[in-house]
């Protein structure tokens, strides 16, 4: 099966190697405003091809897309040290102006995958300037979110992060809101598990966790100047979920009608994920704190797609 990848960078790079390495997917072509670039990904990672699944990778043009299932949005500009994710908005939408068409004519078919930043709204972007049905439009949303979230919880928990069951919600960015009331570990709620472990989650702890996963990104792009591992992993089990029509339950970004009293915004929930995308969302368990917070959280990126006219 065939997949596309525009905008061949760190992340877009990183998401092919990842598919390398977890199988399920035939054939990626990357294209790449810089197709210099896009070719010497596309030949370092057939490479890496022997010493996993015998994926095809090849850099192309928007025409080599024709028959892609999913087509992976990578393409635009990435946050600098100290930016914010919404601040890249004007300068991405206008890529995905440029970009949107020629996907659209060479893959009508696929799924799209959206991975610029701002994600959220540039899932309601793609979303309007697509014209294809809403579960077809899927953004990475906060999938890395809840998985930065896991894996500090089974950190603190010692136990792995796939026993871990918890959520973030709403923006990929500043405003997320990671659901602590209703996480819990191998069937038991989180608070009574982390008592029975040894290993309590005091506000301290709480307030570490917190501070882990929403500023992430900042501390690494300080430190690398890019996120691309978590992120490239992330878009790889997407991509083999919506391929293999497995129906799980992701917190993916895609166009909603309503949510916490906001109408028609794009962010995260969880949502079941199969051949043709978002086949369903699933409210979350909320406390009233979560509620209110997941409610500014989508005012707040209803208001960023409002002023672009989208
Ligand atoms: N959703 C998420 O969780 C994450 C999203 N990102 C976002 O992903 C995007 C890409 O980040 P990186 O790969 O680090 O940046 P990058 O600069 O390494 O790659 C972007 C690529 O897009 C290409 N590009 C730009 N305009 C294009 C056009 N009109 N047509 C085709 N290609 C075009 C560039 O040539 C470049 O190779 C950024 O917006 C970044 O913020 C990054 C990490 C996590
Ligand atoms: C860059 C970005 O969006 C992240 O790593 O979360």
């Amino acid at each position: 099966m065939k997949v596309g990848i525009v905008g061949s960078g760190f992340v877009g790079s990183a998401a092919a190697y990842a598919m390398a390495l977890l199988g399920g997917v035939r054939e990626v072509v990357l294209v790449d405003l810089d197709a210099k670039l896009a070719r010497a990904h596309a030949e370092d990672l057939l490479h890496a091809t022997p010493f996993a699944h015998p994926v095809w990778v090849r850099a192309g043009g928007y025409g080599d897309l024709e028959g892609a299932r999913v087509v992976v949005l990578a393409a635009g500009v990435a946050q600098r040290p100290g930016e914010t994710r919404l601040q890249l908005l004007d300068r991405n939408a206008q890529v995905f102006a440029q970009i949107l068409p020629r996907v659209g004519e060479a893959a009508p078919e696929a799924v799209l995958l959206v991975a610029t930043n701002p994600v959220d709204v540039m899932t309601q972007v793609a979303y309007r300037l697509s014209g294809l049905p809403l579960g077809r439009v899927v953004g990475s949303g906060t999938i890395l979110d809840t998985a930065r979230f896991r894996a500090l919880l089974a950190e603190h928990l010692e136990v792995a992060p796939q026993s871990v069951h918890a959520y973030v919600v709403g923006e990929h960015g500043d405003s997320e809101v990671l659901l602590w009331s209703g996480a819990q570990v191998g069937g038991v709620p989180l608070i009574a598990f982390a008592e029975a472990r040894g290993r309590p989650l005091t506000p301290g702890n709480r307030a570490r966790i917190d501070e882990g996963v929403r500023k992430a990104a900042y501390r690494i792009i300080e430190g690398k100047g890019a996120t691309y591992y978590g992120i490239g992993a992330g878009l790889a089990r997407l991509v083999r979920a919506i391929l293999a029509d497995e129906k799980g339950v992701y917190t993916v970004s895609a166009f909603t009608e309503e949510v916490a009293g906001v109408r028609e915004v794009a962010l995260s929930l969880p949502r079941v994920l199969g051949a043709s995308g978002v086949e369903a969302t699933i409210p979350p368990g909320l406390d009233a704190a979560e509620g209110e917070a997941l409610r500014q959280s989508a005012l707040l990126l209803k208001e960023a797609a409002s002023a672009l006219g989208f």
